[in-house]
């Protein structure tokens, strides 16, 4: 079967008046409508960026085990940090990974000043006192990112008949993305790299190294496809908020990680584009074309999507960090009843 992930150029997103070309419009609706995964290139990262991150990345899950332990995310109340081999959750099994959690460096927020929550999720991360270069090689990562993430949003609204700021309010004054470094390795008995589940942001920008074993869950059929490694592109799939504001016009998409064989490792970077905590996600008014399309949001019992992306990326963290959650968090969770 052909690659079914279309590969799209970033560069030739607008034309020489800097509106969007529409053929590149179109490319990305039916990209992200059909399969839910692109992957992007030509994205603005500067000569051997990426070659470095990845080197530093390899030094950080390379680190003696005490030096990344001094990152715990068991510390933090904030979900931020270190998290060992198979002590992350998806799908109700562990996941064959370890990894660094991180997102907009704030002082948590003072007890007893919450308007919401959610706000628990503000904090600072922690980053290895061993590898110092790691936190300016990550930040200048996330700068990026985040603007490929504003021309991104820009380009799906445009594609969806929306003016191209129609998601600016939601993202102005502080989006609270997040991002990870990532290892997996593999073990006899492995059930999963990571395992079935959708992203509950608005957009998710993944750099992959080249071992393979991401799989993207067809929307319409169901099928289990590769997302073919392809060095330097940046994987693009939709998030949870993005569903909700297109009634599942675009779906965020289930993905899943192979387990790495026994002895092996694969490494990726994560960055989770998503609007500020407190941002609500109204469906968006689509043509009547596109409209007929949208079958609603996928909800089942074990996932309800929210449309206020605090509530939602909670949800999450208390999810898959149940360790975490339980350790800081146990009262407010037996009252949201997770
Ligand atoms: O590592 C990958 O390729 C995918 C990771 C992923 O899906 C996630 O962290 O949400
Ligand atoms: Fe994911």
């Amino acid at each position: 079967m052909a690659d079914p992930i279309p590969v799209l150029s970033l560069a030739g997103a607008r034309g020489a008046d800097g509106r969007f070309d529409p053929a590149f419009l179109d490319g990305l609706r039916g990209a992200l409508h059909e399969v839910g995964f692109a992957q992007l290139t030509d994205y603005g990262s500067a000569p051997g960026q990426v070659e470095d991150l990845t080197a530093l990345c390899d030094r950080f899950f390379a680190l003696p085990a005490a030096d990344r332990l001094a990152l715990d995310n068991r510390r933090s109340p904030h979900f931020r940090g270190y998290t060992r081999l198979g002590h992350e959750i998806t799908a109700g099994h562990p996941d064959a990974r370890e990894q660094l959690d991180f997102a907009p460096e704030q002082a948590p927020r003072p007890a007893g000043s919450w308007d919401a929550p959610f706000r628990l999720l503000e904090g600072p991360n922690q980053w290895p006192a061993a590898l110092p270069e790691l936190r300016p090689a990550v930040l200048a990562w996330t700068d990026l990112l985040g603007r490929v993430g504003t021309e991104l949003t820009r380009a799906i609204a445009a594609c969806l008949g929306l003016a191209e700021d129609h998601f600016d309010p939601q993202f102005r004054g502080g989006p609270h993305w997040f991002g990870k470094i990532i290892r997996y390795v593999g073990a006899h008995g492995d059930r999963q790299g990571v395992g079935p589940h959708a992203d509950w942001g608005f957009l998710t920008l993944l750099l992959q190294d080249t071992t393979g074993g991401l799989q993207a869950r067809l929307p319409r059929t169901h099928e289990w496809v590769d997302v073919p490694p392809l060095p330097g592109a940046l994987v693009v799939n939709i998030g949870e908020m993005l569903e909700v504001a297109t009634h599942g016009y675009l779906a965020a998409t289930v993905h899943r990680v192979l387990p790495c064989p026994p002895g092996g490792t694969r490494q990726s970077v994560g960055f989770f584009w998503s609007p500020r905590l407190d941002a609500t996600l109204e469906p968006v008014p689509l043509p009547p074309e596109l409209a007929a399309e949208a079958p609603g949001v996928t909800e089942s019992e074990h996932n309800a999507l929210l449309p206020r992306f605090g509530d939602n990326a909670l949800k999450g963290w208390f999810r898959s960090h149940p360790e975490v959650a339980a350790r800081h968090h146990a009262e407010l969770m037996e009252e949201l009843g997770r």
